[in-house]
């Protein structure tokens, strides 16, 4: 959090077991599935170390995928059980957001595999520097990150499946000046810009004012952090 936390490399196993920090279910706050129900995998760890990221992500648990499915399957009986396990038919599959941290610190091409076996939707949070193998019907939101003035380009790989470019804007740091178009055109993916939460309120009206100018120039689309407006994780 806040810079704070140590920057680890990429741990090349074959992710039969993950660092988990925590599984929970909430509301997916941020991007193109906001507002969605969604249970979430917290994965421990980052190769960055953003000085504005809001998450805690040092602790962990080293988890089987299996166990991993459990707790994601107890956290699906919980949101299912007003329903006798059936949801509303607008609500095809429950969306597993995978997140961290950086998500693609450890292999998780097998607990891809295995929620999407289960019938669950993945949809995985990442800052594009890295990259494991994934199933081909996972989507990926991009939020790519500038640390120290320089900015971290998003690889080409995760690119091939992005559903949307996530763009954290703030008017006090140098290097958010204006979203960078990196991939925009190349891969046509829809542009969210998210006003920076940087625990101030001055601050952060500032932040939400260039976000919408930004939004305006660029026709990109607003994200705001419904979790933190709903005061729920
Ligand atoms: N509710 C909720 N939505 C989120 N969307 C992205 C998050 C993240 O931490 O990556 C997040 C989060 O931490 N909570
Ligand atoms: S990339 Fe994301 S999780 Fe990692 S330090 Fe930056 S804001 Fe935090
Ligand atoms: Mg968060």
């Amino acid at each position: 959090m806040f810079g704070e936390n140590e920057k680890l490399s990429i741990e090349n196993k074959d992710g039969r077991q993950l660092k988990v920090t925590e599984i929970f279910s909430t509301i997916q706050g941020e991007g193109p599935n906001a507002g969605r129900v969604a249970i979430f995998i917290r994965l421990s760890g980052c190769n960055l170390a953003c000085s504005f990221c809001d998450t805690k992500f040092d602790r962990y648990t080293q988890l089987t995928i299996q166990n991993i499915l459990k707790k994601v399957l107890h956290e699906r009986s919980k949101i299912t059980s007003f329903t006798d396990g059936k949801t509303l038919p607008s609500i095809d599959k429950i969306l597993v957001v995978i997140t961290g941290g950086e998500p693609f610190r450890q292999n998780i091409g097998a607990l891809c595999e295995i929620l999407q076996e289960n019938g669950f939707e993945v949809q995985i949070e990442t800052n594009g520097t890295l990259y494991f193998k994934i199933p081909d019907n996972t989507t990926i939101v991009c939020s790519p990150k500038i640390t120290n003035k320089v900015y971290h380009p998003i690889r080409e790989d995760v690119l091939q499946k992005t559903i949307a470019l996530k763009f954290i804007i703030s008017c006090h740091l140098e290097g958010y000046d204006d979203i960078q178009e990196i991939g925009q055109q190349a891969f046509n993916i829809p542009v969210y810009v998210q006003p920076m939460d940087e625990y101030d309120l001055k601050k952060n009206k500032r932040n939400i004012d260039k976000t919408i100018k930004i939004a305006m120039k660029h026709n990109a689309i607003v994200s705001i952090q419904l979790h933190k407006v709903m005061d729920i994780r």
